[in-house]
C-alpha cells in the first residue's frame, strides 16, 4: 500500500506563487522517500488575500482556482483606482462540486493598492469603478457564468463600491441641480457623473441611488450567485471599520505628511461610508454595517452586499472547496503546509490553520509547515494562549545565518530542502512504526498459537 501525502501550501509572498511552492514541496517527498511507495497530491491554496505583484495574477487565488480547475482567463481593458485604462483578466471554470459554469475576479487585480506609486495613494480620490467593469464585462459576455466568486482585500480604495456600483449602471444623484435632473421627496436632484470617488461623493452631496436604474440591474444579476472571498471580519464603519482600520496604509504620508492631516482624512471617509450606509437603509432597506466582511476591501465588502446580494465566505474555505482539498486529506498519512510568514495571526483563517484543522478533522494528528519566518509563531506556540495550533509544528527552511534577500531568491531550493528533511524524520519515525507493529503482530501470533 502506498504511503498517501498531501502538499497543500500558499504563496510565499514576495517570493512564489503557491502552485511554485507545492511544486518545490513535491520534489522535497519523491527525493525523500525512496523506500516506500508514495501517492502525492499536491494542492496549491490561498486565503482569498490578495498576492498580485510582483508577478501580476497568475499567482493569486484566481490562479489557484484556475490553474486546480483546469479553467481560462478572459482578457479585459479596466480602469485603475485613480482612472486610467490598463489590462487586466479574470478567469472561468467549472465548479468541481456542482459543474456550475464560475467566474473568479480578484478586485486588486484593477483596483489594488499595488497598481499606485507613492504620490498616488490617496482613499479619497481611489475607486472601485475598475473592479465594476470587470464583473460587467464577465456578466454581459460569459452567459453560461451562474456564479462569480470576487476576492477582495489588497485595496486601494475606501469608496463602499459607489465605482463598481456606477460602473454596473447604477445611477447615484445629488444636490445641487445640474443639467438633468429628478426630484426625489420634492428635492431637485441632478444624476451624478463624475469620477466615483469618496472626494466627489461627499463634494457633491451624493445622497440617494436612482432605484429604476437599480432594478434593471438587478434583473440582470437576478440568475447569478455572487459570493466574496475576502480574508477580514472588520465591520463597514466606526473605529474597527474600513476606513480607520485599512485607511492608513492606503494613504501615502508624502501626500498628507501630518498626523493630524491624516487623522482629519479617515474622519472624512468613514463619515462618507456611514452616508453610504444611510442611504442603503433609507432607499434599499439593507443594514448590512455590522455583518463581518462589509468593512473589507474599503467597504466593497458591504457594497457587494447591498448591490449584489452577495454571501460572504471565509477565502479558505472557498478554496478548500474548490480544489478538492478535503478528499485529498481523507486517509492521508503525512500532510505538509507552509507560507511565506508564520506569526500569532496564522491561527486566525491563514491557509496553514485551515489545513491543520481540516486534517484534524481527518484525523491527521500533526501537521507539518516550512515557512520562511515561524519566530513570532514559536513564540506564540510556547505561550499559554490555547487558541494555537497544537497539530501544527512550523519548521523555518533557512539552511544558515541569511538575509531576507537571500532566503527569498532561493526560496524554492529551501523549501525542497526543508521538505526532504521533514519528511526523512517521518520516515525513520514511520520505519520504526512499522517495526514495532510488525513485532506486535508477531508476539500476538505467538501468544495465539
Ligand atoms: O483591502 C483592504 O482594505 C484590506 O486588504 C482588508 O480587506
Amino acid at each position: 500500500m502506498a504511503l498517501k501525502i498531501v502538499v497543500a501550501p500558499n504563496a510565499f509572498k514576495e517570493c512564489l506563487s503557491a502552485a511554485k511552492a507545492a511544486n518545490a514541496m513535491l520534489r522535497g517527498v519523491q527525493k525523500a522517500f525512496t523506500k516506500y511507495k508514495i501517492e502525492a497530491h499536491a494542492i496549491p491554496l490561498g486565503d482569498g488575500e490578495i498576492f498580485v505583484a510582483p508577478f501580476g495574477l497568475g499567482d493569486g487565488t484566481a490562479e489557484v482556482l484556475i490553474t486546480t480547475n483546469h479553467g481560462k482567463f478572459v482578457p479585459v481593458t479596466v480602469q485603475d483606482p485613480i482612472g486610467r485604462d490598463i489590462s487586466c483578466k479574470y478567469g472561468i471554470f467549472q465548479s468541481r462540486s456542482d459543474n456550475v459554469e464560475t467566474a473568479v475576479i480578484e478586485m486588486a487585480e484593477c483596483s489594488g493598492l499595488w497598481r499606485l506609486n507613492e504620490k498616488e495613494k490617496n482613499p479619497m480620490k481611489t475607486s472601485t469603478y475598475g473592479t465594476g467593469q470587470m464583473i460587467l464585462h464577465c456578466v454581459e459576455h460569459q452567459k453560461s457564468v451562474k456564479r462569480v466568486i470576487l476576492c477582495i482585500g489588497g485595496s486601494a480604495t475606501n469608496d463602499g463600491g459607489f465605482g463598481m456600483a456606477n460602473a454596473l449602471g447604477i445611477q447615484f444623484l445629488h444636490s445641487p441641480f445640474e443639467k438633468e435632473s429628478n426630484t426625489t421627496n420634492g428635492k431637485l436632484l441632478s444624476i451624478f457623473n463624475g469620477f466615483p470617488c469618496p472626494e466627489q461623493f461627499l463634494q457633491k452631496n451624493v445622497s440617494s441611488i436612482d432605484i429604476s436604474s437599480f432594478q434593471k440591474l438587478q434583473q440582470k444579476l437576478h440568475d447569478i450567485e455572487f459570493i466574496v472571498a475576502c480574508d477580514v471580519k472588520n465591520p463597514l464603519i466606526g473605529s474597527y471599520g474600513a476606513s480607520y482600520v485599512y485607511g492608513p496604509q492606503k494613504l501615502s504620508t508624502l501626500l498628507v505628511p501630518e498626523k493630524s492631516d491624516r487623522d482629519k482624512v479617515l474622519e472624512r471617509l468613514d463619515s462618507a461610508l456611514t452616508s453610504m450606509n444611510h442611504m442603503w437603509k433609507l432607499q434599499l432597506s439593507k443594514d448590512v454595517s455590522e455583518i463581518p466582511g462589509a468593512g473589507a476591501a474599503g467597504g466593497l465588502g458591504g457594497g457587494c452586499m447591498v448591490y449584489l446580494n452577495a454571501q460572504m465566505r471565509s477565502g479558505f474555505d472557498l478554496v478548500s472547496e474548490h480544489t478538492g482539498l478535503e478528499e485529498s486529506l481523507k486517509n492521508a498519512d503525512l500532510v505538509l503546509t507552509g507560507e511565506g510568514r508564520m506569526d500569532s495571526s496564522t491561527d486566525s483563517g491563514k491557509v496553514p490553520h485551515g489545513v491543520a484543522e481540516l486534517a484534524k478533522k481527518h484525523g491527521v494528528d500533526v501537521v507539518f509547515a516550512v515557512t520562511g519566518n515561524c519566530k513570532k509563531y514559536s513564540t506564540y506556540s510556547s505561550s499559554t494562549d490555547e487558541k494555537h495550533d497544537p497539530n501544527m509544528v512550523a519548521f523555518a527552511i533557512a539552511d544558515g545565518p541569511m538575509d531576507l534577500q537571500e532566503s527569498l531568491e532561493r526560496s524554492s531550493e529551501l523549501i525542497e530542502n526543508e521538505t526532504f528533511r521533514i519528511c526523512k524524520v517521518f520516515e525513520a519515525g514511520f520505519s520504526s512504526k512499522l517495526k514495532k507493529d510488525f513485532i506486535a503482530q508477531q508476539n500476538n501470533k505467538i501468544m495465539s498459537q
